[in-house]
């Protein structure tokens, strides 16, 4: 399994200090388009900043506040601009099952389904990433250690795993509002997600 850079672009973002590539690759098994954006220079350091962010319309564009999405990828995204970073975009919609069986398993937690439930319901797994494109990627860019920015201890697993060196497990904001507050709750009780719900009252 390897992936090769297709395309190096420099794309201005707005409120950038550093200058920002978005580096598109050949070669990923699931034919998707997964992305990299550099801030800066971050292959240069010896573990920059990485942010794994799976693809979430509805919160990443929308601002959506049934998830933390939008918020977490802006605070990569300023923490990158500062300190240089790799945001690695991962096009895997609704923890996989894609976007229109995301609004269903909306549907389902509106009554009362919680959100990992709510995918068993509708057929799928709870959780159906896969982070072998961020893998790939990492090893295209020549990156073997990382400080990730993830409340997800199960991402570092994946790196460490495949022989990716995580330095430390930076924990993101919290971000907790009346819509997303049971969301957030079943990440913590369910897959141990290292979030502080406690000083947060939503
Ligand atoms: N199936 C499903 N997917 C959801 C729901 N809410 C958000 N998502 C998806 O969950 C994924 C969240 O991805 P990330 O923010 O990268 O990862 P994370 O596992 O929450 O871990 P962090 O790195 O701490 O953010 C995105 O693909 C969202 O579209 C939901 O209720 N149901
Ligand atoms: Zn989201």
């Amino acid at each position: 399994m390897s992936v090769t850079i297709r395309a190096n672009v420099p794309i201005p973002l707005t409120n950038q200090a550093v200058e920002t590539k978005f580096i598109s690759f050949s070669g990923f098994s699931d034919n998707k388009e997964h992305i990299a954006v550099l801030f800066g220079q971050p292959t240069e350091q010896d573990a920059p900043l990485v942010r794994i962010h799976s693809e979430c319309l509805t919160g990443d564009v929308f601002g959506s506040q049934r998830c933390d999405c939008g918020e977490q990828l802006e605070e990569a995204q300023r923490l990158m601009s500062v300190e240089g970073g790799i945001l690695l975009y991962l096009r895997q919609e609704g923890r996989g099952i894609g976007l229109y069986n995301k609004l269903d398993a909306y549907a389902l937690q509106d009554k009362g389904i919680d959100t990992y439930k709510a995918n068993e319901m509708l057929g799928f797994g709870h959780d159906l990433r896969d982070f072998g494109p961020a893998i790939e990627m990492l090893a295209s860019l020549n990156v073997k250690r990382v400080r990730l920015l993830s409340n997800n201890p199960h991402k570092a697993d994946e790196l460490e795993q495949a022989g990716i060196e995580v330095t430390e497990r930076v924990d993101t904001g919290v971000y907790v509002n009346k819509y997303n507050a049971g969301y957030l709750k079943a990440k913590v009780e369910q897959q141990e997600h290292r979030i502080n719900l406690e000083d947060n009252d939503s």
